[in-house]
């Protein structure tokens, strides 16, 4: 049977973020992707030129069309924006919460644009992280939810079981913007105690936009398919790196990676994410 997937989140007119590369990335890896839009976007390689957020009342119709329609498997929320839009999309998903839930905690895109209203950041806290079942914040993000600052590997770790404690059943803490160090790694912690880190290489380019998204998407995708959450992070940190690694040189600024790289080279590359630390 087809797998299906749904993604709440913002438009990326530029198409290597936001709904765009989480659609892309459930297609590559064989999920079929139903999308709510919360947000258009003007946005290239360049920055965020302009937002503007969708009524709430069209988010909620988006949300029901899909959920009454759809045998969705996992669910994906990406930008929000704002309080409105949180606390519609957590009440909404209330009767679902057998679906796994993976919230990208977006704020800010790259070249610094707000993507998440700043007292919208109460809402996210309160409303989706009790409820989800993977929280997948990079490092500033972490840092504004919780209030620590993170520095250290010790300092990744205090900040995801904060957030454990703050009631989501998994994290994991993305490490791309920590450039102390040569590799990219990430901190996968959840309540069942089990947590591991995923080291790759650091590649040196600019073409990240939307890496935060498409690790998300994959890994939803892949929870989509029936796999565990541990099997579905281990494939998501796979499949950004191939997509970094095989970037794709588009747009004047910070561009897109390679959402085709997986399924092309899946089969020579997997291994490639060192597994350290399992318990
Ligand atoms: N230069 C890089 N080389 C390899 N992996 C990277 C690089 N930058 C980010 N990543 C990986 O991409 C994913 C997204 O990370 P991050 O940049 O921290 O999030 P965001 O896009 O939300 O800011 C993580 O799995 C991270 O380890
Ligand atoms: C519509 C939209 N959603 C999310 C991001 C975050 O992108 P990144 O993954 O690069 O942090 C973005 N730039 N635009």
């Amino acid at each position: 049977m087809t797998s299906v997937a749904l993604t709440i989140a913002g438009s990326d007119s530029g198409g290597g973020a936001g709904i765009q590369a989480d659609l892309k990335t459930f297609q590559e890896l064989g999920v079929f992707g139903t999308s709510v839009l919360t947000a258009i976007t003007a946005q290239n390689t360049l920055g965020v030129h302009a937002v503007q957020s969708v009524d709430v009342a069209m988010v909620t119709a988006q949300i029901q069309a899909v959920l009454n329609d759809f045998p969705v498997k996992a669910i994906k929320t990406g930008m929000l924006f704002s309080s409105e839009i949180i606390e519609a999309v957590a009440n909404e998903l209330k009767a679902y919460s057998a679906i796994p839930l993976v919230i990208d905690p977006v704020m800010i895109a790259k070249g610094g644009a707000s993507l998440l209203q700043n007292e919208a950041v109460i809402a996210l806290r309160s409303h989706l992280l009790p409820v989800a079942t993977l929280i997948t914040p990079n490092i500033p993000e972490a840092e504004v939810l919780t209030g620590q600052r993170i520095l250290t590997e010790r300092d990744m770790k205090l900040t995801a079981n904060r957030l454990l404690s703050m009631g989501a059943s998994a994290v994991l803490l993305k490490g791309g913007h920590r450039e102390d160090v040569p590799y990219a790694e990430d901190l996968f912690m959840s309540t069942s105690g089990e947590h591991f880190l995923m080291r790759s290489k650091r590649i040196a380019t600019q073409h990240t936009h939307g890496t935060g998204c498409t690790f998300a998407a994959a890994a939803t995708a892949e929870l989509a398919k029936g796999r565990s959450l541990e099997e579905s992070v281990v494939t998501a940190k796979n499949f950004i790196q191939l997509a970094i690694e095989d970037g794709i040189e588009l747009g004047n600024g910070q561009g897109p990676t390679n959402h085709a790289a997986f399924r092309k080279r899946n089969q020579l590359k997997t291994g490639e994410v060192k597994l350290i630390e399992r318990r």
